[in-house]
């Protein structure tokens, strides 16, 4: 193992992954899975509610334990990962930063809409001054055009992010898409670039590929793929891949195997398929988050969970409009 790192791996079933797990992870399940992750090198590994800090709520499910005491359990066995957390702003605020920065974290994620990063510039700020690094993580990259995405890119570095992110937060990006996308980011703005791919068309590996191909340096990885909808790139599958290619992650590929096997599959509720619930959330273009909240409306209100997310596509609904699943479920049951 060394540690020559060309791409640089966040690791993130234990924030993304929290969805699948209506955010019922405990003190002891993120030990063990957060030792293991230190034990093969993961630089960053991220802990949060699946919706960031202070997402637990009856709008965005309620976590099984505060999230705090799942950070500083993290923080203990990490002696060589970084933890990271991630916060957006309005759900999390700037004292819930301090208290997480307090308990060790490193890293702050801060995530908005893509065409929203203007709501950013303070919590990337309180960050900074705590020490962080930052990044500016742009969710729903496929609802803005290039232009826009890439000035939206260069508003987050002027606020001071290290790091900036393309997030396929619907799995929706095809490979030729990330492809323009990162390659506009090259061009325009000068810090790292990230990609945070989710598997709902089956293309988060090929995604993960293609935007290391055009310059991106940090892309994000869950174990098993659990994270919200299909999943995202898996972690250990990406680390081989890239092994493979030459490409140095400086994550031991055995542990990174044992660990998925050993530690975070008895965890899943269910192996991270792509169902046809799924499969909706990427050909539609709607939240991955969104996939539980909707099978739940669809079964209370009698109708078909993918008639509730393609309506919820058509409308462009974005994160933070949870409210509307329920809604929209309601309307479909009434004109049956
Ligand atoms: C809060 C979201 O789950 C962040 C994310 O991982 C995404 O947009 O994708
Ligand atoms: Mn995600």
């Amino acid at each position: 193992m060394t540690n020559k790192r060309d791409v640089y791996i966040t690791e993130v079933a234990l924030r993304d992954g929290s969805h699948p797990l209506a955010h019922q992870y405990t003190v002891e399940q993120v030990l063990r899975v957060a030792k293991a992750l230190n034990d093969a090198n993961v630089p960053y590994i991220e802990v949060s509610h699946g919706d960031g800090l202070a997402g637990s709520s009856l709008q965005y499910g309620l976590s099984r334990t505060n999230e705090l005491e799942l950070i500083e359990a993290a923080v203990s066995v990490a002696d060589q990962s970084k933890i990271a957390v991630l916060l957006i702003p309005g759900i999390g605020t700037v004292k819930e930063l301090k208290e997480a920065a307090a308990l060790g974290a490193k890293m702050a994620r801060i995530a908005t809409h893509v065409t929203e990063a203007d709501v950013a510039p303070q919590h990337i700020a309180a960050a900074k001054e705590l020490g962080m690094e930052t990044v500016g993580f742009l969710m729903m990259s496929h609802m803005a055009e290039t232009g826009k995405l890439v000035e939206q890119a260069q508003l987050m570095e002027s606020y001071g992010a290290d790091t900036v992110y393309v997030v396929d937060s619907a799995g929706a990006l095809l490979p030729d898409q990330v492809r323009e996308r990162i390659r506009a980011l090259k061009q325009h703005i000068g810090v790292n670039i990230g990609f945070h791919g989710h598997n709902n068309l089956s293309l988060a590996m090929a995604n993960s590929l293609v935007a290391i191909e055009e310059g991106a340096t940090r892309i994000d990885g869950s174990v098993r793929c659990l994270g919200a909808g299909a999943g995202n790139t898996q972690t250990e599958v990406l680390v081989a891949v890239l092994d493979r290619m030459g490409i140095p992650t400086g994550i031991d590929l055995y542990k990174m195997m044992d660990l998925a096997e050993d530690i975070v599959a008895p965890i899943l509720p269910t192996p991270q398929e792509i169902k046809r619930d799924s499969l909706v959330l990427g050909y539609a273009g709607v939240y991955s988050s969104f996939a539980l909240h909707a099978k739940r409306a669809a079964v209370k209100l009698g109708v078909d969970s993918r008639d509730v997310l393609i309506e919820l596509g058509k409308r462009k609904v974005v994160g933070g409009q949870e409210d509307m699943i329920l809604d929209v479920a309601a309307e479909i049951a009434a004109r049956k």
